[in-house]
């Protein structure tokens, strides 16, 4: 059986067309269009290249961006009072703090001073909350974006078994929950998991979130899963995923590639929860 694959660059690309024509419309009727604030904090070459990426997408669909690009020095006070500043802009319909920060900063402190409804990230505990607790919130954009790309290529959800690899708060933990919610049956693993082969073997849906390049191999994946790839992984040889593709693509049914998959659906997902905080908002 060939192995297909779940195009994110394509399906997020569909995402910003039609993101495009309503602020068009917008935009037309006179009114103030989407704004999303993108705050960075000191120069991290990597952070630099995503918020440069996140800046395009913005100006493609007819947003506005606020970039909002602090030294390394900034302190905790600095940047609280520019979120509390961001937070009271009418300009602005969604703040994103770009992450990691430097480490003399307190993250959560930063992420909880962001208005949830501003909160364009779904980082916010009221909005992962909410998420957990199964009410309208704003949905963290990988997560989101992996649902969304299962979603148009018809992959069947419930009754699955499904594994996410890896428990961080923006990526593993949402992504169970949503698939949860679609009534899979969820297991979490993560570093001291125990013979996590056993586990993943047993997936017909596998999300991985390791940050480790090609952590999952061939032997790892049941036959005919389907393998969403949410791993970043500069090296030498290039732009790697937390799966071994060449190998598990003999295995799977359908997998995400890296390049190419999820990265752009986080981007469009974005876009969107930018728009959908504006409706709510305007
Ligand atoms: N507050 C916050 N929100 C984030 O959403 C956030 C963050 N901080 N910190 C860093 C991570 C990482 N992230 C990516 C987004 C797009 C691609 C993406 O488009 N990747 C392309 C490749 C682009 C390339 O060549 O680097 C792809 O996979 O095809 C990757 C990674 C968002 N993050």
């Amino acid at each position: 059986m060939e192995c297909k694959i779940l195009d994110g660059k394509k399906v997020a690309s569909e995402v910003r067309e039609r993101i495009a024509v309503m602020v068009k419309e917008i935009r037309e009727s006179g009114k103030v269009p989407p704004g999303l604030a993108v705050v960075l904090v000191g120069d991290n070459p990597a952070s630099k290249v995503y918020v440069g990426q996140k800046e395009k997408a913005c100006k493609e669909v007819g947003f506005e961006s606020f970039l909002y690009h602090l030294p390394e020095a900034t302190t905790q006070e600095e940047l609280l009072n520019l979120v509390g500043q961001l937070n009271e802009d009418p300009n602005v319909h969604g703040i994103l703090v770009q992450l990691p920060l430097p480490k003399h900063l307190n993250e959560t402190e930063v992420i909880e001073a962001i208005r949830p409804e501003k909160d364009v990230d779904g980082f916010h505990p009221m909005n992962l909350g909410k998420l957990v607790a199964g009410l309208p919130c704003t949905v963290p954009c990988t997560p989101k974006g992996i649902m969304h790309l299962l979603e148009y290529y018809g992959i069947e959800i419930e009754g699955k078994n499904a594994v996410v690899v890896g428990r961080s708060n923006i990526v593993g933990k949402p992504v169970a929950h949503l698939l949860l919610q679609k009534n899979a049956t969820v297991t979490i693993c993560h570093s001291r998991t125990r013979n996590l082969e056993d586990i993943t073997k047993e997936a017909d849906i596998l999300v991985v979130a390791a940050g480790r390049p090609h952590f999952i191999t061939q032997h790892m994946v049941k036959k005919g899963a389907v393998v969403v790839d949410v791993g970043i992984n500069r090296l030498e040889s290039g732009l790697v995923g937390d799966v071994d593709f060449d190998g598990v693509r003999l295995r799977a049914s359908w997998i995400t590639p890296v390049p190419g998959g999820v990265g752009p659906m986080t981007i469009a997902m974005l876009l969107e929860n930018t728009l959908e905080m504006y409706e709510r908002f305007s």
